[in-house]
């Protein structure tokens, strides 16, 4: 039996059917990752995993315990790190985390541990004093993070825990994860917008789209699903400036042109796409051409294929 088992969950919100026949499963001690646009059902997921939101049908365990008969149970293994943040504004760092270490009933020697492990953990140890309200995004990102796992919880969830956070931040955030997921074992859920993160993270991963699966398994299975789909890259010595437009409308089967300077990528059908018309182009226009390869798709360029949208949409 997997850590957590996701059997065929349906929900719906009056008529629109929010999660469709959703199904997958997590393995203990495994980092996963939950990918979608926006809308596309993660957040309704996260709340159904953790008995905030009841669904129509199918059937949810983790480690064992059914939700949501035993949420009690289920909610103990649990550190949730919410989309939205979840601070006291006006007390600082320390007290927010005795209020929180006390909900999971944590207090004296213990609490001052965990508060300080936790404070340590998201680098935030020279930032004790001051009201959260004087705190950048990231930094009270990462003190909601350190508030979710003061009782040390088996199950990590984190809902787009990178939103609206500055580099130095997102960084300590990734290093947390890694610590957390390796010298404890803790099983994580990670949902995002960002492929790049989810591909440095999860070896695993579910896309959701419309609240229907849209792929499902490891990162190498993911872009196996878009095998037919290749990806050329072009770099010219000097290029016209209408050559991306050129490349996008004159060759069949270019599905879409990224460039920077004279560098192109194309991503393109390989049934249409020939490169005897794409060489064709290039002498026509009188530009020489320095490098031409084929390369593998990325994971985010493989969620683009699947879903037809971007991630950021
Ligand atoms: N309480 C609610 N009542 C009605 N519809 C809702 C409710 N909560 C969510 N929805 C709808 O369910 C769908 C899925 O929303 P959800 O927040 O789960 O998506 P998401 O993938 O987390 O998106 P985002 O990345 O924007 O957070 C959306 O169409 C949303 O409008």
């Amino acid at each position: 039996m997997s850590y957590v088992e996701i059997n065929n969950i349906y929900k719906s919100y009056g008529k629109d059917q929010v999660l469709d026949n959703v199904s997958f499963e997590i393995e203990s001690g495994e980092c996963f990752g939950l990918i979608g646009p926006n809308g596309a059902g993660k957040s309704t997921l996260i709340d159904i995993i953790t008995g905030l939101t009841q669904y129509n049908s199918g059937d949810i365990s983790v480690d064992g315990h059914v939700v949501p008969q035993d949420v009690v149970k289920v909610r103990e293994q649990i550190g949730l790190v919410p989309q939205e943040i979840a601070l006291m504004q006006e007390l600082n760092a320390t007290s927010n985390l005795e209020y929180f270490g006390g909900l999971y009933g944590l207090s004296g020697r213990m609490l001052k541990e965990r508060i300080n492990e936790g404070l340590e953990v998201v680098g935030l140890t020279e930032h004790t004093k001051k009201a959260v309200k004087t705190f950048s995004g990231g930094m009270q990102r990462r003190l909601n993070i350190a508030a979710a796992i003061l009782h040390r919880p088996k199950f990590l969830i984190l809902d787009e825990p990178t939103v609206g956070v500055d580099p130095q931040s997102r960084n300590k955030i990734f290093e947390f994860i890694q610590y957390m997921n390796q010298e404890y074992g803790t099983t994580v859920l990670y949902t995002s917008h960002y492929m790049e993160e989810v591909e440095a993270l999860c070896e695993r991963l579910f896309i959701l789209d419309n609240g229907q699966q849209i792929g499902y398994g490891t990162q190498a299975k993911i872009k196996q699903l878009v095998q037919d789909t290749v990806k050329w890259f072009i770099e010219v010595e000097q290029a016209p400036l209408d050559f991306e437009e050129k490349l996008s409308t004159r060759l069949p089967g270019v599905q879409q042109v990224v460039s920077e300077n004279n560098s192109f990528h194309l991503i393109v059908d390989p049934v249409e796409f020939n490169t005897k018309e794409l060489m064709t182009l290039i002498n026509e226009e009188n530009i020489e051409l320095t490098t031409l390869n084929k390369e593998a798709l990325s994971l985010e360029e493989s969620f683009l294929q699947l879903t037809g949208k971007t991630l950021r949409d």
